[in-house]
């Protein structure tokens, strides 16, 4: 049986989220609707999340000593991370001494904010299929890497890193210095270590979103979302669509692929599992243990958005993942360096059919910051795709 309290008063169902950007936020709105008392935390003042928290705390949260301050200083119940720069070493700590529960886990946080831990989890020991890809520490070793395998095209990526940050394909010996200066100066944590990978060349890509939510027989249960398709530009989302039309064969693959992975990092919650697919060929590339950015979409297309399912899984609350309509979600990035800034045509673009926005509200935006999103639901996802697009476009931030 779960049991819920009231905020704010000794009852309160306590629930602290270490990352507090527009998917924080989301997942935040929806653990308020159920009377959860929220804690938002991030590296920085008035991050979306802490704008509609109970409680908003600011700390370096990849430093350990600040972070174990913090959770004993708060005590929640639960700690959900939300940003892959967080020191996880000490969230298992914390997990093991009985100080706090984390979701999943401690062990699949860490497993996952890290490409290494990942990785060698599902290539290594579930034997999934995957890129080719070695670890390096110098530029040195990556040029060794490339030359002893690897080969032309490969993508070079910081091993603590999301949303394209320091990422870039090397499609000759020229560009291999670049890209080994660009990760060091891009990830989310400093860190001199980055993945080569060779490159995939799929027909598309997809997220699983999945979830492990207790069952009516008290058992966790595994539940699939529909595919989401989704466009990258230099390793970050630009437009997301579901569902996405797969071969029944490529489907299977992935929820396979899903299952194998999400079965491996345990506990409760929403997973996106991030696959490539060419004909029915599926490989695995990576997994979110919390909600994806390209699953923003399903806050228009599914009955309960990859957001409720997190914070109902997470509170052991059974979950729907079915689909109400098609839809499709289109990013819009700050075109601008500077604070507090302005959105115009916001009219305009809810004018277009079947759209909705959400603006995210950071403080800061620079020109290729993502600080909002149109989505747009409509009878099929070509349609969908097209409108959310043209919304997102007639948004125009700027200088105030
Ligand atoms: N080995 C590869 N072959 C082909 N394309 C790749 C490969 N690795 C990454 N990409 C492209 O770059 C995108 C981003 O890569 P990845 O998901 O590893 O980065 P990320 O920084 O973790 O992004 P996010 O946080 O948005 O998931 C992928 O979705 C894909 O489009
Ligand atoms: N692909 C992961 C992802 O989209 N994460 C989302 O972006 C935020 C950081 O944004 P910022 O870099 O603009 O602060 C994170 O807090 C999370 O919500
Ligand atoms: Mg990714």
């Amino acid at each position: 049986m779960t049991t819920l309290g009231t905020p704010l008063s000794p009852s309160a169902t306590k629930v602290m989220l270490l990352g507090s950007g527009e998917l924080g936020k989301e997942v935040l709105i929806a653990l308020q609707r159920l009377g959860v008392e929220t804690i938002a935390v991030d590296r920085y003042e008035n991050a979306p999340g802490q704008q509609v928290a109970h409680h908003a705390r600011t700390i370096t949260m990849s430093d350990p000593a600040q972070l174990k301050a913090l959770i004993e200083a708060e005590r929640p119940h639960l700690v959900v991370p939300e940003i892959e720069a967080i020191a996880t070493p000490m969230l298992e700590e914390l997990e093991a001494a009985g100080t706090v529960r984390v979701i999943p886990t401690a062990r699949a946080a860490r497993l996952t904010m890290d490409r290494e831990g990942i990785r060698v989890l599902a290539a290594e020991t579930l034997g999934l299929p995957t890129s080719p890809y070695k670890f390096c520490d110098s530029l040195q070793e990556l040029q060794a890497a490339i030359d002893g395998g690897i080969g032309y095209p490969c993508i070079v990526k910081p091993v603590m890193s999301s949303s394209g940050k320091g990422q870039s394909k090397i499609d000759g010996p020229a560009d291999v210095k670049k890209a080994w200066d660009y990760a060091m100066a891009g990830g989310r944590v400093s860190h001199g270590r980055v993945i080569v990978e060779g490159f995939i060349d799929f027909d598309y890509e997809i997220t699983q979103l999945t979830v492990r939510a207790v069952g009516a027989d008290g058992q966790i249960d595994t539940q699939f979302c529909e595919p989401i398709g989704h466009v990258q530009v230099s390793g970050d989302y630009v437009e997301s669509w579901q569902p996405m039309a797969m071969s029944t064969a490529a489907i299977d693959k992935s929820r396979q692929i899903a299952k194998a992975v999400t079965d491996n990092l345990g506990g409760q919650g929403l997973f996106g599992v991030e696959l490539f697919v060419k004909g029915d060929q599926v490989w695995f590339s990576e997994v979110s243990p919390r909600p994806h950015d390209t699953g923003l979409v399903t806050l228009c297309t599914q009955h309960q958005s990859e957001f409720e399912l997190h914070a109902r899984a997470i509170l052991g609350l059974p979950v729907d993942t079915s689909l109400r309509n098609p839809g499709a979600s289109a990013v819009i990035y700050g075109g601008v360096d500077a604070t507090g800034i302005a959105f115009d045509g916001v009219d305009e673009a809810l004018r277009v059919p079947g759209t909705d926005l959400r603006l995210f509200g950071k403080p800061e935006s620079f020109v290729k910051r993502r600080m909002g999103v149109a989505l747009a639901r409509a009878a099929d996802t070509d349609t969908a795709r097209a409108n959310a697009k043209l919304a997102a476009g007639k948004v125009k931030p700027r200088l105030a």
